[in-house]
């Protein structure tokens, strides 16, 4: 059989700073190995805990999901009691865990007691739900101020909770006029300390660097007399990039820095001397990040590969100097063009794991610990809903060439889809994985009802997760309760065609078995998906700035006419006419008349004259204004329009 040999990563590491609690037990994967080995067994003994902390069944039946986060161990202060409130996935019941006993256990705990358990996990009474973490290596301590913060807030929510637990009551009474609307309140963000937060979407401002002006210049030197046009053309502007950073795990570098712009190019200069280029701007990506222009659907990237770079916006041209614009019919071309403006864009951008395999469930059914099992990745695990803030990543390896990325997501709720809980934030994370574990918390009262309700979320969110290949695990066969109810579980869902496999990730037992199931689930997924799998290599990424490109400069002729009755007022609509207007360096003669030239060229006045244009009219043309003349008097004048302009309006 292939041993499991394991690496990790974890990118909760960079949102939350973790340092070793020094009063903290360590984990011993020697100690831990020698009790996994000692309870190995074919069969699932189920044991009482004899942890005397284990919270009471809950009352009604119904599984364990909760509406509120309760507190951290880290922030617990001792003297406060208060009542967590819980609300379970069925709408019947309510039931309230003392979290004082809870608190004081996980606070105080004293160096005794962890030597009493070191005594009975040698002794083979594993402390399966002792509500504490077994793996305390990954602890996560915050500085001085943070837990001034959050000490503040979890007061402030403790002294809340006290009430809440009263409304909460009244709810499942049936009496809601009290409780918040749920449905219509956006709890995204509320309540959750920034720490916590996960920043897997950012709105980012970009631009293109705006292109240097040509200039008009001519060669004086002694000995060549009349050495003609010398204008240097401007220099472009600088591209704007964007590029997987593979050592970045989240868009949290965005909250600080949102603009980004290319450096404009130099302007040229006598001599034939061209301008220098714009600085380009590179945007640093993590993998996982797809690219959206704000406000739209439409989805520009994906960037899922470390290196891959794509050019998003290209910097504007730079302008022709007067040495560009000699010809046989002009040979002393006072004329320059000004350098083109960069483009600008609002994009957004959504963080989404590259993991292969999902591990979904409801709040405290096991996933992370199942994670630190199959994995060496280590998240925090703990005996209360929400443990899990942000989603973890870890590596199994099974032998040297089949490896695979797990996810541990946060528990989900009833509603998650509709942004309830912490579940929607990261649901779409799923949604690139190839296919999910589903632990089943067995030790709740009913697990076939957490499944269902688990499984409908899936669905609700987007259908096609519910679609994707998974393998049912029902956690927690050590407890006398899963135990009992695993048959009837099983047959329930044979029923429905599923084959459910039961383990106890606490004590390594039956995990090997899930993650093998998920990783042929995962090759048998690659295998009928090789043809897209070749699309998502990297290649050519440029584009968004052809796009971008191809509608900015759009042929000249290309243009639309609007008219106002009432202020007798025309307007021509044409990107490619406005680009004109824009480069247009008025302040050279030559280009006036070269502009009324490409005007009648590209048929505009052919155009007004069909519609109607009447003398005295004013027309807009790329934000100039312009009166129209019916007979031009000017015989050098190929346009109608003069007078009034140039003149920005
Ligand atoms: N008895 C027993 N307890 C388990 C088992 N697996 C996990 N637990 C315990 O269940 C509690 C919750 O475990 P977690 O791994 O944090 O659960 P989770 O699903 O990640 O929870 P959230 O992150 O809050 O969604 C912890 O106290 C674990 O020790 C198991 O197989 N048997
Ligand atoms: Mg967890």
């Amino acid at each position: 059989m292939a041993s499991m040999s394991v690496t990790c990563f974890s990118p909760q590491a960079l949102a939350r700073p973790r340092t070793q609690n020094p009063k903290r037990k360590k984990y011993s994967p020697e100690k831990h190995s020698r009790i996994a080995n000692g309870n190995r067994s074919s069969n699932f003994k189920p044991q009482k805990s004899k942890n005397k902390s284990v919270p009471p069944p809950l009352a009604g039946g119904e599984a364990t999901t909760y509406t509120s986060l309760p507190p951290r161990e880290d922030f617990t202060v001792p003297s406060l009691s208060f009542a967590a409130a819980e609300i379970k996935l069925s709408h019947s019941s309510v039931a309230q865990i003392n979290s004082d006993s809870k608190v004081n256990r996980l606070s105080s705990k004293g160096e005794e007691e962890e030597e009493e358990e070191d005594d009975d996990e040698i002794n083979g009474n594993f402390p399966v739900d002792s509500g504490k973490s077994e793996y305390d290596g990954d602890e996560c301590v915050y500085s001085s101020e943070e837990k001034n913060v959050f000490n503040e807030k979890s007061l402030n929510d403790r002294n809340s909770n006290c009430n809440e637990a009263q409304e909460i009551e009244e709810f499942a009474n049936g009496e809601t006029s009290n409780l918040p609307d749920f449905e219509n309140i956006d709890l995204k963000e509320k309540g959750v300390p920034a720490v916590m937060r996960c920043f897997d979407r950012a709105k980012i401002y970009v631009r293109a660097g705006d292109g240097g002006n040509g200039v008009v210049a001519f060669r004086r030197e002694k000995f060549v007399p009349m050495g003609g046009p010398s204008g240097g053309d401007g220099g472009r502007g600088g591209h704007v990039y964007v590029e997987v950073d593979g050592s970045m795990n989240s868009l949290l570098p965005f909250r600080n820095k949102v603009h980004f712009r290319g450096g404009r190019g130099s302007h040229g200069m006598g001599m034939m001397q061209d301008g220098a280029r714009g600085e380009d701007v590179v945007v640093k990506v993590p993998p996982g990040t797809v690219v959206m222009e704000a406000g739209k659907e439409e989805v520009l990237l994906e960037l899922l590969h470390p290196g891959q770079r794509a050019l998003l916006l290209r910097g504007g041209r730079g302008g022709r100097g007067n040495a560009a614009f000699k010809c046989g019919s002009n040979k002393v071309p006072k004329i320059a063009e000004n350098g083109e403006e960069g483009v600008e864009m609002w994009l957004e951008l959504e963080l989404k794991l590259v993991a292969d395999v999902g591990i979904v469930g409801a709040p405290n059914a096991g996933k992370s610990t199942f994670l630190s099992v199959i994995s060496a990745a280590q998240p925090t695990i703990a005996n209360y809903p929400f443990t899990t803030l942000l989603p973890n990543l870890g590596v199994v390896s099974f032998d040297y060439d089949s490896t695979l990325v797990v996810a541990d997501l946060p528990g989900l709720l009833e509603g998650a889809h509709s942004g309830f809980g912490l579940g929607h934030e990261f649901l779409r994370h799923t949604e690139r994985c190839s296919a999910l574990v589903h632990i089943v918390d067995g030790s709740s009262q009913q697990p076939e009802f957490e499944y269902d309700a688990v499984r409908l979320e899936l669905e609700m969110f987007n259908p096609e997760l519910a679609e994707k290949p998974f393998v049912v695990a029902y956690n927690k066969m050590d407890l006398p309760d899963a135990y009992e109810n695993w048959l009837s579980f099983k047959e329930k869902l044979q029923a429905r065609g599923i084959v459910p496999f039961c383990m106890s990730a606490v004590k390594r037992e039956g995990t090997y078995e899930v993650i093998s199931a998920a990783y042929e689930l995962l090759r048998k997924y690659k295998e009928s998906n090789q043809e897209f799998e070749g699309l998502t290599e990297p290649g050519n990424l440029d584009h968004v700035a052809d796009m971008v490109q191809k509608r900015r400069r759009a042929p000249i002729t290309d243009f639309e006419i609007l008219y106002d009755s009432g202020s007798n007022f025309w307007q021509i609509v044409g990107t490619g006419l406005d680009r004109f207007v824009q480069m247009t360096n008025w302040s050279y003669g030559d280009s006036v008349r070269r502009f009324q030239h490409v005007l009648a060229a590209c048929g505009v006045d052919k155009a007004l004259k069909k519609k109607g244009v009447k003398e005295g009219d004013t027309v807009y043309v790329g934000g100039m204004a312009m009166v129209w003349n019916d007979s031009s008097t000017d015989s050098s004048s190929p346009s109608n329009m003069k007078s009034k302009w140039p003149q920005l309006m």
